[in-house]
């Protein structure tokens, strides 16, 4: 009997908070935190309840004359003893040193078909109620078994079953008549059978599932991307910039810090097109946006914003302080023609604007897209600060 699957987290024994009710501070002390651990302690749980239910049942066998009372203590001692173990080593956590089967459900089916097996064998004229209890053990670890398991343990459950029942029928023909016992063998035979290819069924819906939530995953992950990312250069885009900015933008006026922002157009980029073709323009507008996510912090943020042009989210910035990142840039596509093969080297013209609190982020932006068409406008490859 073991846990079934459950959403993840930690096995970290957290106490429960001081304001929780009894029922909730009981649960915690005895299953532990939310998540997976605690599916696996409840699961655990439940199954010492079952047999711990088992007792009294079995006690009223004894008092009705069906079983002798050495017999019922002893095998209640035994169930009790492994359910109790299993829950104490889930609990503490043990059972996450083991990556195969941390739910444990592989030794704990062992434990419960061979008490099946022992209570067939000493119930006397109620022993076919055991043939359920050994199918019941089965469909608690349907969750937690891989298709093969499950048959190696249908198996087992039919091998004690037929140990015991060969070993009561050569020692208590009477009470165990062979003929019965064929019938009682064949019929456990068939649902073990039954129950086995029912839990591969499931094993095998459930990696069907995860397989479909690892590909949902996946896709999601491609879709954030490609709403924030620009393809060709895998840097932020024009969308994704935008509400970097509000943020941004909005931060700035509760704290009252100023930002800045530059907006860089490459120099004469239609010209590397038309000499040197399509590709390899594209290839310069990787190289620069390479180069300056190299020269920036990890806190300022470059978007591809057009074509040809980029912008620099630089927060907590001054225009003073953004001009030596753009010399910075300069500096690094110096290195740049002979790996890209344009003469003339990679240059850009650029336009840089503060946005000062109350000011909204759209003039700032304004203010810089001027700035650039004056450093265009003055001869290019230069950095001018807005007014
Ligand atoms: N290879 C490539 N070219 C692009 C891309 N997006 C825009 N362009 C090109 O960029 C060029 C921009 O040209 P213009 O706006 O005339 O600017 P420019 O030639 O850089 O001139 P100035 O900005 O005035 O220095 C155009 O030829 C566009 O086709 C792209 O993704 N890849």
């Amino acid at each position: 009997m073991s846990a079934a699957a459950a959403p993840s987290s930690p096995a970290a024994c957290s106490p429960p908070p001081p304001d929780a009710g009894w029922r909730e501070r009981l649960s915690a002390r005895l299953l532990g935190p939310p998540g997976r651990q605690r599916v696996r302690v409840a699961q655990t749980l439940l199954s010492f309840g079952v047999i711990a239910a088992y007792v009294p049942i079995q006690g009223a066998a004894v008092l009705l004359g069906l079983m002798p009372v050495a017999d019922m203590l002893l095998f209640n001692a035994y169930n009790l003893s492994w359910a109790f173990a299993f829950y104490l080593l889930i609990r503490s956590g043990w059972n996450l040193r083991l990556s195969r089967d941390p739910a444990l459900t592989v030794p704990q089916c062992v434990f419960a078909l061979v008490g099946s097996a022992w209570a067939y064998g000493i119930c006397g004229p109620t022993r076919g109620a055991m043939l359920v209890a050994m199918m019941l053990v089965l469909v608690f670890s349907f969750f937690g078994l891989r298709v093969g398991q499950a048959r190696w343990l249908a198996l087992l459950g039919f091998g004690l079953l037929a140990g015991v029942m060969a070993y009561k029928v050569s020692t208590d023909p009477l009470a165990y008549e062979p003929r019965v016992e064929m019938i009682h063998l064949t019929l456990a035979g068939l649902f073990l059978f039954a129950v086995a290819v029912l839990a591969g069924r499931l094993t095998r819906m459930r990696q069907r599932l995860t397989e479909q939530r690892t590909a949902l995953q996946e896709a999601l992950t491609r879709i954030q991307e490609l709403a924030t990312r620009d393809p060709l250069t895998g840097l932020l885009n024009r969308r994704a910039m935008g509400e970097l900015l509000a943020q941004e933008a909005a931060r700035a006026q509760r704290l009252g810090t100023p930002f800045s922002v530059v907006l860089f157009d490459l120099d004469h980029f239609k010209q590397v097109n038309d000499r040197l073709g399509h590709a390899a323009g594209d290839e310069v507008l990787r190289s620069f946006a390479q180069v300056a996510m190299g020269r920036v912090r990890k806190t300022d943020a470059l978007a591809r914003w057009g074509g040809e042009e980029f912008l620099l989210l630089l927060p907590d910035t001054v225009p003073a302080c953004a001009l030596t990142v753009v010399a910075r840039v300069r500096e690094g596509l110096v290195a740049l023609p002979s790996h890209i093969g344009l003469p003339g080297g990679v240059r850009f013209s650029a336009g840089v604007a503060a946005c000062v609190a109350p000011e909204d982020v759209q003039p700032a932006l304004e203010r810089a897209d001027e700035a650039l068409y004056q450093a265009k406008a003055a001869g290019r490859d230069r950095c001018l600060v807005a007014a």
